[in-house]
Parts: C-alpha cells; structure tokens; sequence
C-alpha cells in the first residue's frame, strides 16, 4: 500500500522518520499528490483529448496524435514524488554553524491554474545531534513540489517537516519562483518573480541569525 500523508500514524510517503516520534503527517492544510492507486492514465487521456477538442485544438496533425497521452503522462510525472530516505548521520564533529543547501530547482504546479511555477530554494539548518544527507534537502523540497501547490504553503511545509525530522535549533527555507500563470497568461507580468521564506526555531526569534543566514544565502557563487 502507498502511505499517504493523511494517514498520521504511518510515515510520510517517501520518507522514514530518523528519530523521535513519527511525522505528524501533512503540515498545515492542502493538498497532498495523487496516491498511485488513483492514477488512471487511461482515463485522464481520454479526458485530455475532451480537453483539447472543446478548446478547439485540432489532433488531426501527426505530430499531435499522441498529445492526450503525453499530457496525461506529463501531469502524472509531475505529481509523482519520488520515494526516498531521509537519512542523516551523528553530527560527530559537533558543527554548529548553517548548512545550507542554495539554488535547489523548484518545479511544482500551481493549485489554481494547474500551471507550472518554477524557480530555486535556498534551504538551510542549524544541526542538533544529527546532519543531514545533503541531497534530501533536494529530495524534501521535491517531495512537496510535487502537487498541487501555492507557494508559501511549499516553503512551510518543507521547512515544517525539516525541523520536525531533524531536531535542528533553525531552519530557513527561501523561495523565488515565477509562475507562468501570471507570466504567460492574465496579467502577464513577464519576468517577475516572487519571493516566500519560513524561519523556523531559533531563526524566528534572533534577528542576527536571521541576517547572517540571508547573508549566506545571497551569497554568489556556483548555481548562482
Ligand atoms: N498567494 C498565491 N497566489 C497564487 C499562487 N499561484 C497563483 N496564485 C494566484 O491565484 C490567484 C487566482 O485568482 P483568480 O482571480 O481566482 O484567478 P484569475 O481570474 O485567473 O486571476 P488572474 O491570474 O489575475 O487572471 C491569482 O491572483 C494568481 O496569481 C501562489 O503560489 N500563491
Ligand atoms: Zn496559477
């Protein structure tokens, strides 16, 4: 069975506690992605192919024969978070400074238009007892990009779910995307991007540690 989010007493799809108690499940309201189970390609082809037609959009052309069946398979790819480990390591060392992992790509879709709203996370914590793989930071902001979205809820989710996984004293989570249903369509306000972030822990109370960490993410550098 594919656990789902909803289901509090049972890990979140994809990830397996490191320690404590298990994950409360979904962090503040919203959607969570399509269980596998619920996934009829087949249909949602065929629903595609309504789509396009009532929209006037011809599938006569060749290259276009197969376009329901892309859509759908599209769609599907893009709410499908990958299965992962949140594995971390003894922070043996004692490092007691940020670890921030910056320009991570963002690709979610947006809950209102189901058009794609893209861009990169800055995603940082102060360690407790454990470090993190750096990849799952990746993996987290992945794993909650994949649905039906808005961007704040995408930026306190990943960073709810960090704090709560790792026992850290702060987590930082910046995000700047654009979203293509205000770029490419209504207002069109072509090449603006919009700014989110969620400052967990301590990065909530002490404004210095706050600057510091929004210093290191404006830092420039590779994948900058
Ligand atoms: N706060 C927030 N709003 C979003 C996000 N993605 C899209 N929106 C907004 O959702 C709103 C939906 O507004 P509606 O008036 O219902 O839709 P609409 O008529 O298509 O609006 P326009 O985009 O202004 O043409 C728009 O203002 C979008 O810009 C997001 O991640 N966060
Ligand atoms: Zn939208």
């Amino acid at each position: 069975m594919t656990v789902t989010e909803q289901q509090p007493s049972e890990p979140l799809r994809g990830l397996a506690p490191v320690h404590g108690p298990p994950p409360r499940g979904e962090h503040g309201p919203g959607p969570v992605g399509p269980d596998a189970a619920e996934v009829d390609l087949d249909a949602a082809e065929s629903a595609a192919r309504d789509f396009l037609r009532h929209l006037g959009v011809s599938l006569a052309p060749e290259g276009m024969e197969q376009t329901p069946g892309r859509m759908a398979r599209a769609y599907a790819e893009l709410l499908a978070p990958r299965p992962f480990q949140l594995t971390t390591f003894p922070n043996e060392h004692g490092y007691a400074d940020f670890v921030i992992a910056r320009a991570i790509p963002v690709h979610s879709v947006c809950e209102h238009h189901f058009l794609p709203f893209t861009g990169i996370a800055h995603v940082g914590y102060l360690p407790g007892s454990r470090i993190v793989g750096l990849s799952k930071l990746a993996r987290v902001v992945e794993h909650f990009a994949r649905r039906p979205q808005v961007q704040e809820r995408l930026t306190q989710q990943i960073a709810a779910l960090l704090t709560e996984q790792l026992g850290a004293d702060a987590v930082g989570v910046v995000i700047e995307a654009e979203h293509l249903c205000m770029t490419l369509r209504g207002v069109q306000a072509a090449g603006s991007t919009t700014s989110t972030s969620a400052m967990l822990g301590s990065l909530s109370k002490d404004a210095d540690l706050r600057r510091e960490f929004l210093s290191l993410v404006s830092l420039s550098g590779p994948g900058r």
